[in-house]
């Protein structure tokens, strides 16, 4: 099939690249030239496991565009894949995806007919607004469009994005005709029949169940992309209230989570206490959807209270300074880990920033390593008042104490019995639960992770 992917960001360009691989021809746009500059260079925007092969091997079935007049969307299919950052009022900003369908309906002529997909994560009603801003567009062209619009959430998590893409859980479309639902059959089938020749560059498939091909109406399709993700963050806060209640206790929250994940209703994934969710989705979503619920008179009080639970959580590290070590004011604290979880660069909405903004408040001296995210951090956040290391190692140096924030690999294997003897105090805050604390607490370090009261 030919393809038009909108957005070459972490969902547009996996996803592109995933669908050229599996035999489709992808042309992908982007209105951020830089972005693409680097893409017809077949060298990845961002980080992301297997990108740089993928884009190498798809070389011949891939194209990329920074502007619309070359694009021609004479296609199959055209899917949208532009951010939906929020808004000041927490409501999911619209504006790229009805830039981008406007754009769509510029382009389109009378004898066009593709299927637009909308795959970014958007509130209940927009596949009607894409539909009905084409359908306008084309109207004052002189024409009517029979435009249909089908809704087709992402479930990817960065970091293992690619993996994702070739080894869903499911595939859900949001459709309103049996042509939009095989239309989408025929794009994904080599991944829901796992067809595909294996990849090298990713791991082999964990589950051996192919994945199932839902379809429901685009209004559910769009609720179902709000209530997974704010499940998601609901277990992820839960067991944070119940990890700060064990600390209390004298209980250990690993202990405990690994005891009821053992349920099979219950699961163990997604059970890490910790400094808390962040990332671009969890912290926008749960809001857009609060919002939503306002919106019909339909309180979400569920995740209302995930959100606040998780902006508390954000604060326990500092406040765990503050019990140890008293006056924070003078003090140097080292930071392992900016992105908002391992194998990623982004940055966006990291509990780190939250973390690092609040001790820079208090008067602290704050150095920082990140094996991939430094770079991301000084684009997006230039006026943050930080030493930037060139190791993990260098961290330690004169520090009072060392928070770990990202639960990168090489975090666990650092030198910890030497590293102690650079540090001026020997508190290690281990924000993810990351580190063995009996092995470091013999290493001569005032050990303290989350929920871990026993
Ligand atoms: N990042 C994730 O892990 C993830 C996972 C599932 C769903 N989603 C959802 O998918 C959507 C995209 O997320 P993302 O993280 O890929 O965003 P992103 O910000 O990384 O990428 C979006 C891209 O769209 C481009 N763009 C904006 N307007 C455009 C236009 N008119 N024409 C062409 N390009 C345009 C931007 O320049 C940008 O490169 C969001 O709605 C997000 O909530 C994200
Ligand atoms: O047990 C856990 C699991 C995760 N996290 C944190 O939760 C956040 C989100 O993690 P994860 O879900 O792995 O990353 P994302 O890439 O943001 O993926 C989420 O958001 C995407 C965007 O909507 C969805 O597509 C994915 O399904 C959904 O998992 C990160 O800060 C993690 O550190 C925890 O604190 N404890």
């Amino acid at each position: 099939m030919k393809v038009v992917m909108i957005g070459s960001g972490y969902v547009g360009l996996t996803t592109g690249v995933a669908l050229s691989y599996i035999g489709h021809e992808v042309s992908i746009i982007d209105i951020d030239v830089k972005k693409i500059d680097k893409l017809k260079n077949r060298i990845p925007p961002f980080h992301e496991q297997g990108l740089e092969q993928l884009l190498q091997e798809t070389s011949s079935s891939m194209s990329f565009y920074d502007h619309w007049e070359g694009i021609n969307l004479d296609v199959d299919i055209i899917i949208l894949a532009v951010g939906t950052p929020s808004k000041s009022n927490n409501e999911a900003d619209l504006s790229y995806v009805e830039d981008a369908a406007r754009q769509i309906g510029n382009k389109l002529t009378r004898n066009m007919n593709p299927l637009i997909v909308n795959k970014s994560t958007v509130p209940i009603g927009a596949a009607d607004k894409v539909k009905q801003i084409i359908m306008q567009t084309c109207t004052a062209k002189g024409f009517v469009s029979h435009i249909q619009v089908a809704s087709n959430p992402e479930f990817l998590r960065e970091g293992e994005a690619l993996y994702d893409s070739f080894y869903p859980d499911r595939i859900i479309v949001g459709v309103d005709s049996d042509f939009a639902r095989n239309q989408l059959y025929s794009l994904y089938q080599p991944i829901l029949e796992r067809t595909f020749k294996p990849l090298s560059v990713l791991p082999k498939a964990r589950n051996a169940t192919l994945p199932p091909f839902i379809s429901t109406s685009p209004n559910s399709a769009e609720l179902i992309k709000y209530a997974a993700n704010s499940f998601l963050a609901m277990k992820i806060s839960f067991i944070n209230e119940f990890a700060n209640l064990a600390e209390q206790v004298g209980a250990d929250i690993t202990e405990v989570a690994r005891g009821i994940g053992l349920d099979e209703r219950i699961g163990t994934r997604f059970l890490n206490a910790g400094i808390g969710w962040g990332g671009s989705c969890f912290g926008k979503d749960t809001r857009a959807i609060i919002q939503t619920g306002k919106q019909y008179g339909s309180e979400m009080s569920i995740v209302q209270t995930v959100v606040q639970t998780n902006d508390k959580q954000r604060e326990l590290v500092v406040k765990k300074l503050q019990n140890y070590l008293k006056v924070l004011r003078g003090k140097t604290i080292g930071i392992l880990g900016l992105a908002f979880k391992p194998n990623t660069d982004d940055i966006r909405d990291a509990p780190s920033i939250d973390i690092i903004q609040r001790l820079i408040d208090l008067g602290v001296y704050v150095q920082v390593y990140d094996p991939l995210a430094m770079e991301q951090c000084k684009l997006s956040h230039p006026s943050l008042d930080i030493h930037y290391t060139e190791t993990a190692e260098e961290v330690f140096n004169q520090a009072h104490a060392i928070i770990l924030v990202t639960e990168w690999e090489e975090f666990r294997t650092l030198s910890y019995q030497h590293l102690v003897q650079r540090m001026r105090n020997n508190l290690v805050i281990d924000g993810r639960n990351f580190l063995n604390g009996e092995i470091i607490t013999e290493y001569g370090y005032t050990y303290s992770g989350i929920g871990k009261g026993s």
